[in-house]
């Protein structure tokens, strides 16, 4: 069964606006979902669904067989979120914060798993400061801190890394990583592919309301390990000999040719390409690369999309 179950949510705000569009998504237990997007594509609005801080206008959300709204407490008690912007009381002292976090939930005190958790996010020395006292990127610590402490099974990261150091960025993935070996769920929305790369497992993303995409990361970043190879004749063809077959070479435009190839690959294959075209009679005048990145994926999937509507 899956630990997040999202099946055709929608979501319209006062006035009408429908911020989610039909999303479909299942997460699997101790997986890593990276959501990716642009501004107000409906990444933070999917997630306070799924946490229950905002309801949907229909579909249905499970989080471990709980429905979000029916069965709101059993369902939220599995969720650990740690939120975009910072929601602090400035004078409570760290360890207090994070110690009333776990009380909200109805929980005993665990004396020894808070220390756990404020050691892993280097927060200890600070239990006893008051939250005003802290840099940003340690009041980001506490927001984290703060999420684990009544032990979720599923946690939400909204753009945990925004505006902090590459040093948290990578204490940040200790934990994650740590939490993933416990088994816990985590789903992060970022802007940051570096991010996605480092630590998800899989890979969606989300414009105008609507998944676009939900892959593997290792195949997603295949798909943006390849380059293009343009080549342009001395004299323009208007076919491909059948003898280079074997390149799925492209006609462009201009009857230069397109050669698709994996930069990860053992071998390119083009020094044997320029071989079989001067083979096939063709001379060749220029050539030029070019990287297939995130941003070209995210580009396509946006305008098949527009074309779609
Ligand atoms: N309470 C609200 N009332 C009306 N519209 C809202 C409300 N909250 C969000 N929206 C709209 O819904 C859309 C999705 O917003 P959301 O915050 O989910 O996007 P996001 O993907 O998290 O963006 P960002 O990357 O900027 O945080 C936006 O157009 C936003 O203006």
């Amino acid at each position: 069964m899956a630990m997040v179950q999202i099946t055709d949510a929608r979501k319209s705000y006062e006035g009408g606006f429908e911020a989610l569009r039909g999303v479909n998504l299942s997460i699997e237990q101790g997986e890593i979902l990276a959501l990716l997007g642009p501004n107000g594509a409906g990444k933070t609005t999917l997630i306070s669904a799924i946490c229950g801080i905002t309801q949907p206008t229909s579909g249905l959300i499970q989080v471990g067989g709980h429905d979000v709204v029916r069965d709101y407490r059993k369902a939220r008690a599995l969720v650990g979120l740690v939120p975009q912007e910072i929601n602090l009381e400035p004078f409570a002292k760290v360890r207090s914060t994070v110690e009333f976090s776990r009380g909200l939930f109805g929980l005993k005190r665990d004396d020894a798993l808070i220390e756990r958790i404020l050691r892993q996010l280097s927060l200890w020395d600070k239990r006893d400061n008051s939250v005003r006292e802290l840099s940003g990127g340690m009041k980001r610590r506490v927001l984290i801190a703060k999420a684990l402490a009544h032990e979720p099974r599923v946690l939400f990261l909204d753009e945990p890394t925004a505006g902090v150091d590459v040093e948290l960025r990578r204490d940040m993935w200790d934990v994650v990583a740590e939490m993933k070996r416990d088994g816990v769920t985590i789903i992060l929305t970022t802007h940051y592919i570096e991010e996605a790369e480092a630590i998800a497992d899989r890979v969606g993303v989300i414009n105008k309301g609507q998944i676009l995409l939900v892959e593997e990361k290792a195949s997603l970043m295949q798909r943006m390990g390849q380059k293009t190879l343009r080549i342009e004749l001395t004299d323009p063809i208007d076919a491909i000999p059948s003898s280079l077959n074997e390149y799925a070479l492209i006609r462009a435009e201009d009857g230069g040719l397109i050669y698709t190839y994996d930069t990860r690959a053992e071998r390119t294959g083009i020094g044997r390409l320029m071989a079989d075209l001067s083979e096939a009679g063709l001379h060749v005048r220029d050539v030029s690369t070019a990287q297939n990145s995130l941003e070209d994926i995210f580009v396509g999937l946006v305008a098949q999309q527009e074309d779609a509507a």
